[in-house]
């Protein structure tokens, strides 16, 4: 028996966190398993049992949020009862932080710690500042998953959260949470594989953007798929998808990866990023007559993928499993929150592309089941992301790993629709000198087929006219984005009171609700979809024709990114944000901006709160003929004001809420 299937026979002792869905909504905060006490912050009782996620503040700070962590105030507590062999070390000294050092703990969200992954990997991340109040990923005996929290809403109630036994993640004994959770199989059929949502209106206008390639001897675009020489097969597959032309992104990504060069590419969301870098790469690969073997012990895939979050890392697998439908080529998916030994089967039965969260890739490269010496294509999705400070390190790890190649002998390929100039630089590390950058439009703006609203709101009146916004809007799909999982839940569960059927996405549920909750909203039984900021880039989800920014972001990138859901490859969509004068105006300079550059009306309040919000604002007002972004350039332009030129992480991981 394999030493995972091994790990993986123990005992399951179930947890899960809390369900958000309209099947009940007054199941989300009760005591699921009824085993286990919650911390009671009423009363002061201190959490027994498997008393939850130790989720520790630094300095010994009270935990004042009214969403209380099984573990003592202070944090204390997790942190003793968390020292298993995994056991986190918080970095010190900035107070807060969530250390759960789990490897695959790889979200969008932050949830990562520095130190103490048991296998020299660490889990990514803010989270493990917290100085004293780190917990380990051994996590507390209590594990992931179990809450032993409480809900406390503005009239002061407290719900219990308990387990619920749904045999996700196993305990063995070791304080070491395993997940055992397996999804289900992928249909098989064409039809189901080749589904797809028509492009839209707007499709045509791509070819009036405005494209700028910078770097020496950019290879000539391609004007058609035919232009790209593809492989019959791989053809094939290309029409099948409902590709007739190539968006510009591909026009010109394709012929840059086909010639060898490394790229960084910069092109709105929506505009067909995945296949920009997966065509050319399937291309070579079958060109080559590369051939997936389930015979070797040691799988050597000649491509790394590498995404932010699970649900973006599998879109990607899937198209990477449509487009090399019917070849040899086999791609393979690999990301946390899934049973290891079911990815590390999957891997084991044949791997030329691997596609894989941080976290989980670490993981099975330090087990030496995958061999990276035949790795021909290193690609970040989301670069800029991928490469902030919350997954920086662990992409150093990466291509610091045994056999990675080195850069000048490996192809690597970043997209992001967002890229501040420091990431560049720091990009630039990745990559061979020579490399391409493809700036599509604006670098950093927002697609322009995404009507963007403001309204003015105080933070006690948003969740009125969030329900006044969702009653017109019917069932027509919308993503609601909020700051943190707490008010997700919060939020969630008020829709589904107000018979709005309504579910959640974030990085405190399990991969199995989070993997229905997306299920239910594709499929439209639930039409509202609150999330986190895990579900603000990359997702491809059909029909989604609302955005609504419950929360703004304390980031333009991730604004970009949120709307972006919605107005994909040619359709039109709606972004609704409440905007709160207090919270949000050191957000107003850029967002001025992002609207003038996607040629939408700029409300007079917005503009004044930007020239009015402090020295910043009138020099982060549009500059006009601002187009091409390629740091290498001296960074002549920057859509970053002081607020949002922090990378994403850092800035999160100032607030409190974001974990
Ligand atoms: N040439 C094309 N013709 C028709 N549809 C396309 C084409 N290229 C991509 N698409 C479709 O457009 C949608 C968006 O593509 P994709 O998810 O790759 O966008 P993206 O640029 O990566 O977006 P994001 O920045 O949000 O990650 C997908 O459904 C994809 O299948």
């Amino acid at each position: 028996m394999d030493e995972w299937d091994e790990e993986e026979t123990s005992t399951p002792v179930a947890l899960s966190t809390q369900p958000a869905s309209c099947d009940g909504p007054e199941k989300l905060f009760s005591n699921g398993g009824g085993q286990e006490r919650s911390w009671n912050a009423e009363n002061g009782d201190s959490g027994w049992g498997r008393g939850g996620r130790g989720r520790g503040r630094g300095g010994g700070g009270g935990f004042k949020s009214a969403f209380i962590s099984g573990d003592d105030e202070n944090g204390n507590e997790g942190w003793k009862s968390s020292r298993g062999r995994g056991g986190f070390r918080g970095r010190g000294g900035r107070g807060r932080g969530k250390g759960f050092g789990s490897g695959d703990d790889d979200d969008g969200e932050s949830n990562g710690a520095d130190g103490g992954y048991e296998n020299g990997f660490s889990g990514r991340g803010r989270g493990g500042r917290g100085g004293r109040g780190g917990f380990s990923r051994g996590g507390a005996a209590g594990g992931r998953g179990d809450f032993g929290g409480g809900y406390r809403t503005k009239d002061e109630d407290v719900f219990a959260k308990g387990s619920a036994g749904d045999g996700q993640v196993a305990d063995d004994g070791d304080n070491k949470p395993r997940v055992t959770y397996v999804p289900p199989p992928l249909p098989e059929d064409e039809d189901s594989i080749f589904a797809h949502y028509e492009s839209g209106i707007n499709f045509d206008k791509y070819d009036d953007i405005m494209v700028d390639v910078s770097g020496s001897n950019p290879p000539q675009a391609i004007m058609t798929f035919e232009e790209a020489a593809l492989c019959e097969t791989l053809n094939k597959n290309v029409s099948k998808s409902g590709y007739v032309k190539p968006t510009p992104v591909q026009k010109h990504g394709i012929p840059i990866i086909s010639a060898g060069r490394d790229i960084m590419a910069c092109a709105q969301t929506g505009s067909g990023k995945t296949a920009a870098f997966l065509l050319p790469i399937l291309q070579k690969l079958m060109s080559d007559g590369v051939a997936a073997s389930r015979f070797s012990e040691l799988q050597e895939p000649e491509a790394l993928i590498v995404a932010p979050t699970r649900e973006l890392i599998n879109q990607i697998y899937m198209e990477a499993r449509k487009f090399s439908f019917g070849t040899c080529v086999r791609p393979v998916v690999v990301y946390g929150g899934i049973s290891t030994g079911h990815q590390l089967r999957e891997v084991e039965r044949g791997c030329n592309v691997l596609c894989g969260t941080p976290g989980r890739l670490l993981d099975v490269i330090g087990r030496g089941k995958v061999g990276l010496s035949k790795l021909r294509y290193f690609v970040l999705d989301e670069a800029d992301r991928m490469l902030d400070m919350g997954f920086e390190p662990d992409m150093r790890r990466l291509v610091g790993s045994p056999g990675m190649p080195s850069k000048e002998e490996r192809q690597t390929l970043m997209f992001s629709a967002t890229f501040p100039e420091e990431i560049q630089r720091l990009a630039a590390d990745f990559l061979r000198t020579d490399y391409l950058f493809l700036a599509v439009g604006v670098v950093g703006g927002a697609c322009t087929d995404v009507e963007q609203k403001f309204v003015q709101v105080s933070k006690f009146s948003k969740r009125e006219q969030l329900l006044d916004i969702l009653k017109t809007t019917g069932t027509e799909r919308t993503m609601v984005f909020v700051e943190t999982k707490r008010n997700a839940d919060f939020i969630a569960t008020f829709l589904c009171q107000e018979k709005v059927p309504t579910t959640s996405i974030h990085g405190d549920r399990e991969q199995r609700e989070r993997e229905q909750a997306l299920g239910d909203f594709r499929s439209g039984k639930c039409p509202v979809l609150v999330a986190t900021s895990v579900a603000a880039r990359g997702l491809d989800i059909p029909d989604v024709q609302h955005v609504i920014n419950f929360d703004l972001p304390n980031n333009i990138d991730e604004y970009v990114h949120r709307i972006g859901r919605t107005g994909r490859c040619g359709n039109t969509g709606r972004a609704v944000s409440f905007y709160d004068m207090e919270a949000d105006s050191q957000l107003a300079p850029s967002l001025v901006r992002v609207l003038s550059r996607a040629q939408q009306e700029v409300p007079s309040w917005l503009e004044e709160s930007a020239f009015s919000g402090g020295g910043s604002a009138g020099s982060n007002l549009p500059r006009k003929g601002f187009n091409s972004t390629d740091s290498r350039k001296g960074g002549a332009f920057q859509d970053h004001s002081s607020v949002s030129s922090q990378p994403a992480a850092q800035t999160a991981a100032d607030d409190e809420e974001w974990e």
